[in-house]
C-alpha cells in the first residue's frame, strides 16, 4: 500500500507502507502508481515527495513474489513515469534505499538522505540484477568504474559514500521527510531537463573493452560459477554502448535468463534460510522469542592458541572487555604481540577503533573471577578441558556462563565437571575465529533456556551467523564433514587423484576441494582425532587394515602423516609445496606412486572415475548425514544445516546449502544414487539413504520449507 496527502499547502506526500521494510509488493506499486497519477492530477500540486513509513525507504521488490506469478503493475514503467513527471519528484531515504528501492530513488528527480541510511543495488546477491533500469541508471549517474562496483558486489553504502559518489543531493542529520518537503518547495517550477537519469550519457572511458574485459575477469575469477555477476557486467556494458532504451531492452533480456535460474532460486532461499536460523528453538523447549539472554559485558578466553586469539580479538571487536588467559608464558608473550596487531589490522579493514586496554592478559585462570562469560579454547583434548571446567567451576561466580570451542567433544560431559552444567554450551567458531562468520552454539541436555539465548546473542554481536545445534560428535558441520572426507579417501583408493577429487569440488563452486583444504588446514589435526578413537592403527595388515568396527575404512591419511606429510606446514601432504608454510599446491609424484604402491599392496585395482562421481559420493553421502542430523533433531531445519555449510565450510552460496541442494536435483534421485553406492561398497552403512530422506520421498519429495512438517509429525508419534 502506499498513503498519499497533500503537505506544505503545494507537496504531494507519499508514504510506501508495508511493514517491515516496505517491500515494492503489487499493492505497494499500486499504490504508487495510484498516488502518483493522483498528485499529477491535483492542479494545487506542484511537486511531490516519496518516503516510507517507520523510518525505511524501501528494501527493494518483494522477494517473496519473486517465485509466484506476477501481478500488479510492473516496475520498470512506473518508475519511468515518475522520472517522465512533468512535477519535481524527491525521493526522501530513511534506513535502506535498496534494490528497487534504490530504483525507485533513481527514477525521482532528486534524492535526499538522511546521514544513517545505506543504499545499494545488492540483486546480484538474490541471483538477479538491477532490472527496474537500475544498471541503467545508475552508470550514467556516476559512471561505468563505480556502478560496476557497486552493482557486481551489491554492496551497501553509507549516505555518506553515496553522497560523494553522486547517487545523493543532500544529505541530512534532520527529519528527512521535512527537509524532502521543504527542499521540494524549493524548486517548485524549476526546469527537470536536467534531472532525468535516462536522458545522461555515461562520462566517456578512453578504453572501455580493457575496463570491461578487467571486469569481467575480476567477476568471473570471485563468482566459483555465479552467473548473476556476469550478467552485471553485461548489463552495465549496455549502459556505456548503447542509447538508454536500447540499454534497457538488454537489461530485460538478462534479467529473462537470471529470474528463473536455479541460482536465484538457492540464493532467495538462502536469504530467507539466513533469517530463519535466527529464530532457533531447542528440544527443549527454549526459544529465540522466549529465552531470555543475560547480559555480557565482561568475557573470558582461555587458552591463547591460534582459536583463543581469534576469539579474544573478535570479542574485543564486539565491544566487551576480555581477560586472555594463558598459562604457558611463551604463548602468552606470542599472544600479546598476535592479539593487538590483528585487532589493528581489523580497524584498518572496518574503519573503526578499538579501545587498546579492553583486553588484559593473565598467566592464570584465577583472573576470570568477575567475568560474565567464560569461553574455553584449550588444545582439544578431553582430560586437559575436563580439568579447565572443574577450575573454571571453583574460580567464577556462581552465574558465569562456560562455554567450551571444542569442535566436536561432549559438551554435556564437561558440563557435568561443574557444579551448574545448566550454564555450560559449545560455542563452535571456525578458523580464523575473528574472521569467518559461522558459529555453531551447542546446547547440551542440561543447557539452560538462558544458556543457549545468551550464546546466540553474543555470537550476534561479534558479527557471527550463530546456529543453535545439538550435542553429539561432531554436532553438525564435522559430523557430515567426516563422511565426506572418508568418501574422498575411498575414491583415491579406487583409482582416483587428489587433483582429479579437487577438479570436481572446485568446479562444483567450493573456493577448495577437500584435499587442498586439508593440506591448508593440517593433516595431523584429524590424525589425532583417529589417534584417539582408536581408529589409527597401521600396524594391521592385509583385509583388516581398510575396516574399522566391520566398516570400510582407509588409512590414506594416517599413513602421510605417518611421513610427516602435514600439510601446507611441513611442505608435504597432498600435493607439494616450494617451502614449509608455502601456500601453491602442486602435483606430486611422490604422492602418485605411494597411490599405486598402496593400491598395490591391497589389491585395489584403480578405475576409471569421472567428475559425476566424485560429486555424488562426497555430496551425497554428506547430504544423507545432514538428513540423519534433521532426523535426530541435532539440527531444527534444513536452513540451519545450509547456513552452517555456506559459512562455515565454503559451501557455494549459490548452489543453496546441502540440503537445498538436495531439493534441487530431486530428493528421488539422491536415494536413487546412494542405493546404487550402497550396493557397491556395502561395507559403507553411511551410503544407506536415512529414515527421513526415504520418508519424504514416500511422502512425495515435498519442497524444502514443507520438511519440518514431515519431521514434527515423525517426532510427535514417538
Ligand atoms: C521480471 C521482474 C522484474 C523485477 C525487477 C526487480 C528489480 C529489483 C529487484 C529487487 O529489488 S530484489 C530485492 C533487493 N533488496 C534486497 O536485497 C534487500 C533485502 N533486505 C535486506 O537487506 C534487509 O532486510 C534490510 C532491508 C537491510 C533490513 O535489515 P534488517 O536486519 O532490519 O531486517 P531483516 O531481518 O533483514 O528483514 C526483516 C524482514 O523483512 C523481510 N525482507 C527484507 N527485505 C525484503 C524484501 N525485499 N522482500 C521481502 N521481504 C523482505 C525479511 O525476510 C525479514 O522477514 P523474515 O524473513 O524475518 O520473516
Amino acid at each position: 500500500m502506499a498513503q498519499y496527502r497533500r503537505v506544505s499547502g503545494s507537496v504531494g506526500l507519499i508514504t510506501l507502507q508495508n511493514p517491515p521494510v516496505n517491500a515494492l509488493s503489487a499493492s505497494v506499486r499500486q499504490g504508487i502508481v495510484d498516488s502518483v497519477k493522483r498528485a499529477l492530477g491535483d492542479q494545487k500540486v506542484k511537486s511531490v515527495v516519496i518516503c516510507g513509513q517507520n523510518g525505511v525507504f524501501c528494501g527493494g521488490a518483494d522477494i517473496r513474489e519473486f517465485g509466484r506469478q506476477m501481478s500488479g503493475p510492473p516496475l520498470v514503467p512506473m518508475i519511468h513515469d515518475i522520472e517522465a513527471a512533468n512535477k519535481p519528484v524527491v525521493a526522501a531515504i530513511e534506513g535502506s534505499a535498496l534494490g528497487g528501492g534504490l530504483e525507485l530513488a533513481l527514477g525521482c528527480h532528486y534524492r535526499i538522505s538522511h546521514s544513517k541510511a545505506k543504499l545499494g543495488l545488492p540483486e546480484v546477491t538474490l541471483g538477479l540484477l538491477p532490472a527496474a533500469g537500475g544498471t541503467q541508471r545508475l552508470p550514467r549517474l556516476i559512471g561505468v568504474p563505480a556502478a560496476l562496483n557497486l552493482i557486481t558486489t551489491g554492496r551497501h553504502v553509507t549516505a555518506a559514500e553515496a553522497l560523494q559518489l553522486g547517487i545523493l543531493d543532500h544529505v541530512t542529520e534532520h527529519n528527512t521527510v521535512d527537509v524532502a518537503v521543504k527542499f521540494a518547495l524549493s524548486v517548485t517550477g524549476e526546469s527537470l531537463d536536467g534531472r532525468r537519469i535516462s536522458s545522461f550519457s555515461c562520462a566517456p572511458l578512453s578504453d572501455l573493452d580493457s575496463l570491461f574485459e578487467e571486469a569481467m575477469l575480476k567477476v568471473r575469477g570471485a563468482a566459483r560459477g555465479a552467473i548473476a555477476p556476469v550478467a552485471c557486467v553485461q548489463a552495465v556494458r549496455a549502459a556505456a554502448t548503447l542509447p538508454y532504451a536500447q540499454g534497457m531492452e538488454r537489461e530485460k533480456e538478462l534479467m529473462a535468463t537470471l529470474f528463473h535460474s536455479g541460482q536465484a532460486r538457492a540464493l532467495q532461499y538462502f536469504f530467507f534460510a539466513q533469517r530463519a536460523v535466527g529464530r532457533w528453538s531447542t528440544p527443549s523447549g527454549a526459544r529465540w522469542d522466549t529465552s531470555q539472554p543475560r547480559p555480557v559485558r565482561k568475557a573470558a578466553v582461555i587458552g591463547l592458541g591460534t582459536m583463543g586469539r581469534g576469539i579474544t580479538v573478535a570479542l574485543a571487536q564486539a565491544g566487551l572487555s576480555v581477560v586472555a588467559v594463558e598459562t604457558h608464558a611463551k604463548q602468552l608473550m606470542e599472544a600479546k604481540k598476535a592479539v593487538p596487531s590483528m585487532l589493528k589490522r581489523g580497524a584498518v579493514r572496518g574503519g573503526t577503533t578499538i579501545e587498546p586496554d579492553s583486553i588484559t592478559y593473565s598467566e592464570t585462570v584465577q583472573a576470570v573471577a568477575d567475568v560474565d562469560l567464560v569461553i574455553e579454547a584449550v588444545f582439544e583434548d578431553m582430560a586437559l578441558k575436563e580439568k579447565v571446567f572443574q577450575q573454571l567451576s571453583i574460580v567464577c561466580k556462581p552465574d558465569t556462563l562456560l562455554c567450551t570451542n571444542t569442535s566436536s567433544l561432549d559438551v554435556d560431559h564437561l558440563a557435568s565437571q561443574t557444579r551448574h552444567p545448566e550454564l555450560v554450551v559449545g560455542m563452535h567458531f571456525f578458523a580464523p575465529a575473528h574472521v569467518m562468520k559461522l558459529l555453531e552454539v551447542v546446547y547440551g541436555r542440561r543447557s539452560s533456556p538462558a544458556a543457549v539465548a545468551t550464546a546466540m546473542q553474543l555470537g550476534k554481536k561479534m558479527g557471527k551467523v550463530s546456529v543453535a545445534v545439538g550435542n553429539c560428535r561432531g554436532f553438525a558441520g564435522n559430523r557430515m564433514l567426516k563422511r565426506y572426507l572418508e568418501q574422498a579417501f575411498f575414491l583415491l583408493e579406487e583409482g582416483a587423484t587428489p587433483e582429479l577429487v579437487d577438479r570436481a569440488l572446485e568446479e562444483f563452486g567450493f573456493p577448495m576441494g577437500v584435499f587442498r583444504m586439508s593440506d591448508l588446514s593440517g593433516l595431523d589435526v584429524g590424525w589425532r582425532v583417529r589417534k584417539a578413537d582408536g581408529l589409527a592403527d597401521t600396524s594391521l595388515t592385509g583385509t583388516s587394515a581398510r575396516v574399522r568396527q566391520g566398516c570400510r575404512y582407509s588409512p590414506l591419511g594416517d599413513l602421510l602423516c605417518e611421513h610427516g606429510r602435514f600439510g601446507q606446514k611441513t611442505g608435504r601432504g597432498w600435493y607439494q609445496y616450494d617451502k614449509p608454510g608455502g601456500r601453491v599446491a602442486k602435483s606430486d609424484p611422490w604422492l602418485h606412486n605411494f597411490l599405486d604402491e598402496y593400491r598395490a599392496r591391497h589389491g585395489l585395482v584403480p578405475r576409471c572415475i569421472d567428475q559425476q562421481e566424485v560429486l555424488e559420493r562426497c555430496l551425497f553421502v554428506l547430504i544423507n548425514e545432514g538428513f540423519q542430523i534433521l532426523e535426530e533433531g541435532i539440527a531444527a531445519g534444513p536452513e540451519d544445516i545450509d547456513a552452517i555449510y555456506v559459512f562455515g565450510y565454503g559451501w557455494p552460496r549459490h548452489r543453496g546449502g546441502p540440503m537445498f541442494y538436495a531439493d534441487m536435483v530431486g530428493l528421488e534421485r539422491v536415494v536413487e544414487r546412494l542405493e546404487r553406492y550402497h550396493q557397491a561398497h556395502p561395507n559403507v552403512p553411511y551410503l544407506q539413504p536415512s529414515g527421513l530422506l526415504r520418508r519424504l520421498v514416500a511422502n512425495g519429495s515435498p519442497p524444502i520449507h514443507k520438511w519440518r512438517n514431515v519431521i514434527k509429525n515423525r517426532n510427535s508419534q514417538l
